[in-house]
């Protein structure tokens, strides 16, 4: 099991190209190891962006951001789960794991599917698979590469509710037994109310920080009740 590290962000301008206003301009953000923060915000604001440049996947902007004290070409691999789950149609599941990590034993990447729930399914193609199981292959993936930093960028999108909420009782359990810190991003307050220690609201053109709330209940003791009023004070329906 790998720990979470601290992350720190530090953006001094990052703009793409036509954009007359950057789309980030001294924004500065730090997680602490094993924190999990989910980034609101409306659409267009930057947040997939942010999430890719903290994956070393978007390179092109001024500023610094350090993963456990290394740039994020000399960090260890994050993991990171894709609005749509992404995976390699010609590979099965256990494949699309050892795909991202083949030192990855395959003792390991079945344990990692059957703890998703896939007990039996590891040897089936993606397009045997439901829409849900794929989404729960996808998360197993991301945690193939044992990562100190897991990335979520919207992954409980254009799926019904219900599946929603049963993989997000899955991220619940990932969280607590996996350690990583974590960055995701999300339209849904309630989401974030969810599985959040703390949750950030970025808004503009350049993005800056409009609000922070922090929640320090216990994931598993987040009730109905408790779930409705933290949506309403991360809305700001209620002071926050
Ligand atoms: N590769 C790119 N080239 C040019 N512009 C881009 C690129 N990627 C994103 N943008 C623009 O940057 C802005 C921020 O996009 P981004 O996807 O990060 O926003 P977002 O907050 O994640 O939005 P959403 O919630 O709709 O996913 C948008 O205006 C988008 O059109």
């Amino acid at each position: 099991m790998a720990s979470g590290v601290p992350v720190s962000i530090r953006v001094a301008e990052k703009r793409f190209a036509g954009q007359a206003e950057p789309l980030f301009a001294d924004l500065a953000l730090d997680l602490a190891a094993s924190e999990v923060v989910a980034l609101i915000g409306p659409s267009g604001v930057g947040k997939s962006t942010l999430l890719r440049m903290v994956a070393g996947i978007e390179r092109a902007f001024s500023g610094r951001i350090e993963i456990g004290g290394q740039s994020p070409d000399a960090a260890a691999v994050p993991g990171f789960v894709f609005q749509d789950p992404r995976l390699l149609p010609w590979q099965s599941a256990v494949g699309n794991l050892t795909a991202v990590n083949p030192s990855l034993d395959l003792g390991e990447a079945r344990a990692l599917l059957a703890e998703m729930g896939l007990k039996g399914y590891e040897d089936a193609l993606p397009g045997e698979l439901s829409g849900g199981m794929q989404r729960r292959v996808a998360l197993a993936r991301a945690l193939a590469v044992k990562p100190q930093v897991l990335l979520l960028d919207e992954p409980f999108v254009s799926i019904d509710r219900k599946l929603a909420r049963e993989l997000m009782a899955l991220v619940t359990r990932v969280i607590a037994s996996h350690g990583a810190t974590v960055l995701i991003v999300t339209h849904e307050p309630e989401d974030a109310a969810r599985l959040a220690d703390r949750v950030v609201r970025l808004e503009g053109r350049p993005a800056t920080i409009t609000a922070e709330h922090r929640i320090s209940t216990p994931r598993e003791e987040r009730d109905v009740a408790f779930l409705r009023a933290e949506t309403d004070r991360i809305t700001g329906e209620a002071e926050i």
